[in-house]
This record gives structure tokens, sequence and C-alpha cells, in this order.
């Protein structure tokens, strides 16, 4: 079995390095296309290899261009905790997401109602599967706390939006301090530069979830070492 993803991110953290978890997304519905003809199963090997402790791998289809092929494949291939990342509302999606070989799943807040989250999020320990709640406000935070989720996502873009507003790391700033007591915070969307990954732990993250500027960098492996060492200019 693979590690846990929170030990993974856990044991990138205590090594000394800001933990950043690669979003392996086809499409972008701000940018549009982030391929640009590259297999993302490559890509996701190619991230391993830089030292990610964790990928996410979106796989909802008709926005971000994901699909659970594409998880299964990135799951089976590398040993590292994988996690699907979707807009999951129903229990049966939990088993599928297990059956592709994923270790973790995202829970939105801000798509369905307290009861419907508190069932996936029961159903999805259940079965082995560890939750990570995104929030985006204060009361979704709060939220959080009160569901008992010890791994917990600010995403600093408006995912009501599709994630076509322009975040920015302050959302991180000014909310983390929300966070429930003992939860890993990972800080995610928007995040382009070393130093805005800095920024992020500063304000109280563990971990920063990171897609587009990878996806869009020109050396792909440069920039995942230099976001993860929070230092250098590389944009
Ligand atoms: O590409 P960015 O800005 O680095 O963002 C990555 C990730 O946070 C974003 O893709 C995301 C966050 N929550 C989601 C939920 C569904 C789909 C996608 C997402």
């Amino acid at each position: 079995m693979n590690t846990k993803f929170s030990d993974s991110i856990r044991a990138k953290k205590q090594a000394g390095f800001i933990p950043v978890i690669p979003d392996i997304k086809c499409t972008s519905p701000k940018e549009g296309d982030l391929l640009r003809g590259r297999d993302p199963a490559e890509v996701a090997k190619l991230l391993a290899e830089a030292g990610a402790p964790a990928l996410s791998v979106v796989t909802e289809s008709k926005n971000f261009g994901g699909s659970l092929e594409l998880l299964e494949r990135i799951a089976t291939s590398t040993k590292l905790p994988t996690l699907r990342k979707d807009f999951i509302t129903c229990v049966d999606d939990l088993k599928i997401t297990k059956d592709c070989g994923a270790e973790a799943i995202l829970l939105i807040c801000a798509t369905q109602p307290f009861s419907s989250l508190m069932k996936l999020y029961e159903e999805a320990l259940k079965i082995g599967l560890e939750p990570l709640v995104e929030a985006h406000t204060k009361e979704e935070l709060i939220l959080a706390g009160k569901i008992g989720a010890k791994l917990v996502g600010i995403n600093n873009r408006n995912i009501l939006e599709l994630e076509r507003d322009d975040g920015t790391v302050s959302a991180t700033e000014l909310l983390a301090k929300y966070k429930p007591d003992d939860a890993i915070l990972i800080s995610e969307s928007s995040i382009q530069t070393p130093a805005q990954a800095q920024a992020a732990v500063r304000a109280g993250a563990d971990a920063v979830l990171i897609g587009t500027a990878i996806w869009q960098a020109e050396n792909m492996r440069e920039c995942y070492l230099a976001l993860s060492r929070g230092m250098g200019d590389y944009v």
C-alpha cells in the first residue's frame, strides 16, 4: 500500500522543503489547454522524480479535461499517494475513486449542504480514503472544523466560478487562522512563484497545491524544484 497522503506531506515538510503537490490538470477554464501535446502521466512521473510528495489529479472532464482513466493510470504508475479532484457529491463516487487506486479525495464545502458533506466525509474514511476538505471562506473553514477534517484546503480562487476569478495567496493569509487546530493546511490555486509559496507557508499552510504555474513553466522540473525550495526567481 502507498504511504498516506498526509504522512507524505508531513515527511516532506520535516525534510525542510515546502511540500508542493502538483495538480495534474489538462485544461484550465481560465487559461485553456495546459497539456500542449504532453502526456499528463509522463508529466506526473517527471514531477514525482523531482520530489513531489503526492499528486493531485483533476478528473472532471467538461471544464478541466480530466478522466478516471487518467487517475487510474497515474495512481497505478507512480508510488505516490494520489488525490482525486472533482466535484464529488455522491457516495458511489468514493468507491470508484478507491478502485482507481487513489489515496485521497477532495470534498468541496461550497458544492453541497453540510449533511451531505458529513456523510461523504465519514464514508470516505470508512473505505480508507483520506478526505481533503476544501474551503474558500471563514464560514467554510469553521464547517471543516465541525466535520472533524484533518486535511483542509484553502482555495485561493472561487471554485463556484470555475476558478476564472483572480485569486491570490492573500486569501490564505486572511483565512489560515480559522483552520481547525490540528489539521494539515494546504493552500490551493493561484500560486505562481516561490515567494508566493513561501508566503502561504508563512501564513500557516503546511503545503501548497500548484497546477497552472508548473504547466506553463518552460522547464517544469526546475520550476518544481524552485517552488519546493521556496526560493529562486523562477516564474
Ligand atoms: O492551477 P492553479 O491555479 O495552481 O490551481 C490548482 C488547483 O488548486 C485548482 O485546479 C483546483 C482547486 N480546487 C479544485 C476543484 C476542482 C478542480 C480544480 C481545482
